[in-house]
């Protein structure tokens, strides 16, 4: 977005930075606090909370930032914003309140929290970036209705494969073509992945290692390509995407005939991914083009002489984009990839024999993994998010890879996850 560069170099200019407030300090919060702080004239990262408050300095740290003040009333917060000098909470929901943060970066991968964030940042008037795709995946599209209903925006992050595909997917409908897939680039699928199994990459990394689990064992992809889903109006072809393995490093330009052309050309489009292709962990969107005009145009720039023409990028780059979603929704009110209704949905299913009596422990764990689902399929089938499974207790014995449903479990109690998603059950569907 080119445009924000130098909006942003206008702020700076002024001396009126935009002053954000992230909640979370853990591998991605370090990154984009390296990001603002370091690399983004016109934005300032006023505060960030973390239940471990060394942690939150630590990112400070990482980001050559020093005299930083540990606080605990919402006073002392909005004092140390109006000073400049920089905070750290273990109190969440202070930063949703305070004085002078024009946005909130949401970054736990923490589902309950995270509706609790965003519902009170939006009550609070702030715009929230959701880089917390777990939570948007399961209640984003009713969180956007709060949002609207307050006048801000909700939005999940560029750099992350949605807004990276967002970005490309407006781009391929503003010159002309109609999408008919959105595609993410995988080097690996596997759901029976665990911690234990990702521990060497975790450790190599310094990342935690159920998340990257749940990038491994397909349920990060899945609350992914719900998010595409549900903000451009497609549908995933069937249960859990197609998901082609392709010969490693085959373009994806070459891998069109892996889907079906009428799941594209028959109905809204669809989401999916391929493993293997290049280029890799980049995303792709397919678009069709029926003036003959501008299809020799297009054969011409050697885009192919359709039906299906592949536009793609070649990488996702995470935190680094992230201050370019709060500079768009602070300034332009744009948002990188906002739900507009709930069409897909990220299902439970069991990574192993599951028996009664198990209390379900989280994404990117031992238990379960999650499957792409239409949202009213899962509706009518009464299947469970994922996004809800953690907590829930087993009331019999669930074989492996079986998608769990509602009457399979007893629900915590309880929890605003599960009121947001009768309330968005009531919103979109009746
Ligand atoms: N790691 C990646 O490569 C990557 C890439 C893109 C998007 N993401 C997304 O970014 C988010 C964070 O990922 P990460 O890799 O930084 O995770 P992480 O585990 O390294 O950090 C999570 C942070 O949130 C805090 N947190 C987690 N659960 C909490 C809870 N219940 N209450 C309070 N605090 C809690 C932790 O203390 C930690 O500071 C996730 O939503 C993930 O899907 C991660
Ligand atoms: N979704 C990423 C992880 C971080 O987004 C992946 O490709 O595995």
């Amino acid at each position: 977005m080119i445009i924000v560069d130098s909006a942003l170099k206008q702020r700076d200019i002024e001396g009126r930075p935009i002053k954000v407030g992230m909640i979370g300090a853990g591998f991605m919060a370090q990154g984009i606090a390296v990001q603002i702080e370091l690399f983004t004239p016109g934005m300032e990262l006023a505060v960030i909370s973390n239940r471990t408050l060394s942690k939150a300095i630590n990112v400070f740290q990482s980001a050559q930032r020093e005299n930083i003040e540990q606080v605990d009333t919402l006073e002392s917060l909005n004092q140390c914003i109006h000073s400049g000098k920089k905070a750290v909470t273990n109190n969440p929901f202070l930063l949703c309140e305070a004085e002078g943060l024009d946005a909130i970066i949401e970054v736990t991968g923490a589902v309950e929290l995270g509706c609790q964030i965003a519902l009170s940042a939006i009550e609070n008037r702030k715009h929230i970036i959701m880089m917390n795709a777990e939570t948007d995946g399961t209640v984003g599209p009713i969180l956007k209705v709060y949002a609207d209903q307050k006048g801000v925006v909700f939005t999940n992050a560029d750099g992350d494969q949605p807004g990276v595909t967002l970005n490309l997917y407006r781009f391929v409908k503003q010159i002309g073509l109609k999408p008919v897939l959105c595609g993410n680039i995988k080097g690996l699928h596997d759901p029976y992945r665990n911690p234990t199994t990702q521990e060497g990459f975790a450790k190599k990394w310094k990342q935690n290692p159920a998340m990257v689990t749940s990038f491994a064992d397909g349920s990060k992809i899945s609350f992914e390509q719900a998010i595409t889903a549900n903000a451009t109006g497609m549908r995933v072809a069937k249960r859990g995407m197609h998901g082609p393995t392709v010969e490693m490093g085959k373009h994806v330009r070459d891998c069109l005939d892996e889907y079906p052309l009428s799941d594209m050309l028959e109905g809204p489009g669809i989401v999916d991914y391929i493993v293997g292709a290049s280029p890799g962990p980049g995303v792709f969107v397919l678009g069709t083009m029926e003036n003959p005009i501008q299809k020799h145009y297009l054969n011409l720039y050697k885009v192919g002489e359709g039906p299906l023409y592949c536009f793609y990028n070649p990488y996702h780059l995470c935190h680094f984009e992230v201050p370019i979603t709060v500079a768009r929704a602070v300034l332009f009110h744009d948002a990188a990839i906002a739900p507009e209704a709930h069409l897909v949905d990220v299902v439970a299913t069991a990574k192993t024999d599951l028996s009664a009596g198990t209390t379900l422990d989280g994404i990117g764990h031992y238990m379960t993994y999650g499957l792409c689902e239409n949202s009213d399929t899962s509706l009518k089938e009464n299947l469970l998010p994922l996004g809800l499974a953690e907590g829930c207790i087993l009331k019999h014995d669930i074989p492996k890879d079986q998608v769990l449903t509602y009457d399979d479990v007893i629900l915590p109690k309880d929890r605003v996850v599960d009121r947001l998603r009768k309330e968005q059950t009531v919103f979109f569907h009746k």
